[in-house]
């Protein structure tokens, strides 16, 4: 679902990280590799098949050559036939010429007369002139025919071993790419890893006011307050100027990680109103990441809801199955192309909670949850993987002394603090390694589980 033009500045970015890194060099010299060996592997198909329309041709030519012989040797029988009945007929006349009986001294004639004797005699002799050169004509053209048979043969023979040879050395290729694509794969997870399994980018919003934000570099920001600067580390920070491509191309990595087979977690966090929904979701002209790339649940005042179903029920429950989190009963939509994706998206948020509070009049009053499930099959290596890729919008963090939220907006802004909080103690037990994650304190950090921990990443 991925637009081919959205692909490329992945590639320019990717490119630029791996040739900095010795593994990420060796992960290049591995994708030439592969791109060279897939080339190979295209030519000995090819090869192949010029090679089964060689054999067909040939295998035509075969059965015409048999049809000649067989028609050959049927003229032939009909010639000696011919023959047989020829040499009975002088048979039978040379027997008139001797009388069975002594001569009649009364009859003054011979039966026979000589002349057309000697004309019959004559012909014979052609016949069988004309009848051995016919026979010499036919066994020299079976003798050729044959001998060209055997060569035919002989070129079938070889282009089955040459056949043979190039489907052994195709397989030969084939396994040595399937190798190939699990090497880079696990190659590009290392990468992956190394820049961190958990990467922090920050956005800053385009603010009317006066800003007191401050982006120093690419991976810092400066937030002035009351006259002090205080600094904060990003993997990345988007300036105000940035655009929505810009933050999409930055999450393409990971993406790329979903298809595979990994699971992947985009979660926008941030204050009410800093942008949150127009990351992920955007406008149509505009579209975020959610966009581009289902089942879709909120999470309202701690309890789980189906954005997708028809037909709306109880709230839903969360499953633990070994590692797996599920939620049963929640609605899975299939998604082939990008139209289906819009037309899902709209239905989810449709049925999302939204309310106007002092600080944004469109205020997402849940924690909005698109989970993607992406299978991935390369054709040449018949490889599949599945991953999951699961896009965040959290409700924002609020100050209820700014939001001056009261009644259902107090009860949801408690709600979205409490879950929040879970969250940051989740990241914060993540980050010093401790041997206990409370992922169970709230449903958000509890449905998150599986994208925060093993080898899952997270934007
Ligand atoms: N980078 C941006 N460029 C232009 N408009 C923006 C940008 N970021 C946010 N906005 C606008 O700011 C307003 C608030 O943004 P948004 O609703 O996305 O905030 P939020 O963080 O999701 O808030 P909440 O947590 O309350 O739901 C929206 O009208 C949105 O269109």
């Amino acid at each position: 679902c991925l637009e081919k033009s959205s692909c490329k500045p992945l590639q320019v970015e990717i490119k630029a990280t791996l040739t900095s890194t010795p593994s990420g060099q060796a992960l290049l010299d591995r994708d030439r590799v592969i791109e060279d060996m897939r080339h190979k592997l295209q030519t000995k198909e090819k090869e192949v098949e010029n090679l089964f329309q060689r054999n067909s041709y040939l295998t035509g030519e075969v059965r015409y050559l048999t049809d000649v012989v067989q028609h050959l040797n049927q003229k032939l029988a009909e010639l000696e036939a011919d023959q047989q009945e020829a040499r009975e007929k002088i048979r039978s006349l040379l027997n008139r010429r001797t009388p069975a009986v002594p001569p009649d001294k009364t009859t003054p004639k011979p039966a026979v007369d000589p002349s057309q004797l000697r004309k019959v005699s004559r012909l014979t002799r052609e016949l069988n002139i004309s009848n051995k050169q016919l026979r010499s004509t036919a066994h020299q053209a079976l003798a050729d025919i044959k001998n060209q048979l055997g060569q035919f043969y002989d070129t079938v023979g070889k282009l089955a071993q040459v056949e043979q040879e190039a489907t052994k050395e195709t397989e030969e290729l084939r396994s040595l790419y399937r190798k190939e694509v699990v090497e880079r794969k696990s190659l590009y997870n290392k990468l992956l890893e190394l820049q961190g399994n958990i990467r922090v980018f920050c956005r800053c919003r385009k603010s009317l006011a006066s800003s007191c934000l401050e982006k120093t570099d690419d991976q810092e920001v400066v937030v002035i307050q009351k006259g002090n600067r205080k600094k904060f580390q990003f993997d990345k920070v988007y300036s105000p100027s940035s655009t929505q491509e810009d933050v999409f191309t930055g999450t393409l990595p990971v993406i790329t990680s979903c298809v595979d087979g990994y699971n992947v977690c985009i979660l926008a966090y941030g204050q009410t109103g800093s942008g949150k929904t127009y990351t992920m979701m955007g406008s149509k002209e505009n579209p975020g990441v959610n966009i581009r790339s289902i089942s879709m649940l909120e999470i309202y005042n701690d309890t789980l809801n189906d954005l997708l179903t028809k037909s709306p029920s109880a709230s839903l429950d969360i499953r633990v199955q070994g590692k797996a989190v599920s939620v049963p009963g929640l609605t899975q939509v299939q998604v082939q192309t990008e139209t289906d994706i819009l037309s899902v998206m709209e239905m989810g948020e449709k049925n999302r909670k939204i309310a106007s509070t002092k600080m944004n009049i469109q205020s997402s009053r849940s924690h909005l949850m698109v989970a993607l499930e992406v299978e991935g099959s390369d054709e040449v290596s018949g490889l599949t993987s599945r991953g999951t890729l699961t896009l965040c919008d959290l409700a924002g963090s609020e100050r209820i002394s700014k939001t001056e939220a009261e009644g259902q907006r107090l009860v949801e802004a408690a709600a979205i603090n409490k879950s929040l909080t879970a969250l940051g103690q989740v990241f914060g037990a993540l980050k010093c390694n401790a041997l206990h994650i409370p992922f169970r304190n709230s449903k958000l950090t509890h449905l998150l589980q599986p994208c925060l921990s093993g080898d899952a990443k997270v934007n």
